[in-house]
């Protein structure tokens, strides 16, 4: 069966790049593209649509999926528990309906993610650097909150002690932004496209886990895999780990 596809978000950097692999793609069909200004009405009839647009955006597109009963595959940043509260009462109208939400869908980067929560436990100290293209309207990066919020989940799971840091006075912003205790700092260099550093600490010794995306094709598979994945998954996912069963 083949699968139509809405792009939202369909003339930004990561939206160009969907609707051309969803046109590569067996087994999936380009319903409609859409951006700003776009009445999104039905979606073009798709089934699935990919939501890749901006923080202030998202929520009330999405919100128009569900009500539509179209599919959702969402990367755009911004998520907070109250506006995914908002999705989920909305799913809870459209029981059949799927949306995922990934603050990340290059592989690299979930696995990142994974192997940071396993690592958090055994180090006294852990700092995350997020790298980024300049034209980047948000920081830190939905994936670098993420990182640091199952870092901190671990921890506390683990009853480690906070980290130490004997710092009295700093320029502001010098020990970055803290995201449920771990700090998080954030580089915008023209060159980049997206990168995380997590690094740990103990006494004699340090643990760099990195990930670094040179090419938005990074992400394809994983929206790809997310399409396909989320018409059998009705309901609120967040996270591509949950679709590659890691
Ligand atoms: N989860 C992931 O793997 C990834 C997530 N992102 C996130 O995706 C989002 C988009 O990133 P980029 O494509 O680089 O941004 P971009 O600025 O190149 O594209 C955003 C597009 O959304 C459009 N847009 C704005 N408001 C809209 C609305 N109300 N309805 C429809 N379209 C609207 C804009 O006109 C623009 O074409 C950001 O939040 C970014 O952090 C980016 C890369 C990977
Ligand atoms: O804006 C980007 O480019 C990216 N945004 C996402 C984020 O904020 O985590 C994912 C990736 O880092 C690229």
């Amino acid at each position: 069966m083949t699968l139509r596809v809405a792009v939202i978000g369909a003339a930004g950097r990561m939206g160009q790049q969907v609707a051309e692999a969803v046109e590569r793609a067996d087994g999936l069909e380009l319903a409609g593209r859409f951006d700003v200004g776009d009445d999104l009405g039905d979606l073009g009839g798709a089934d699935v649509a990919v939501e890749f647009t901006v923080p202030g955006a998202t929520l009330a597109n999405v919100l128009h999926c569900v009500e539509q009963g179209v599919h959702a595959v969402v990367g755009t940043t911004g998520w907070t528990d109250e506006s995914l509260g908002q999705v989920r009462a909305a799913l809870a109208v459209h029981p059949k309906v799927g949306v995922l939400i990934a603050p990340n869908f290059a592989i690299g980067a979930v696995l990142t993610m994974r192997f940071a929560a396993q690592a958090a436990r055994f180090y006294e100290s852990v700092e995350v650097i997020e790298l980024h293209h300049p034209d980047k309207v948000d920081a830190p990066s939905g994936t670098a909150i993420h990182t640091a919020e199952v870092i901190a989940e671990a921890r506390r799971a683990a009853d480690v002690s906070p980290a130490p840091d004997a710092t009295a006075s700093a320029l502001d912003g010098a020990r970055g932004a803290r995201v449920d205790g771990v700090p998080v700092h954030a580089v915008r260099l023209r060159g980049l496209v997206a990168h995380e550093e997590v690094l740990f600490g103990s006494p004699g010794e340090t643990l760099t886990i990195r990930h670094d995306s040179y090419d938005r094709a990074s992400f394809m598979p994983g929206v790809l895999a997310g399409v396909r994945g989320v018409v059998d998954r009705p309901g609120l996912t967040v996270g591509l780990e949950e679709i590659l069963d890691l």
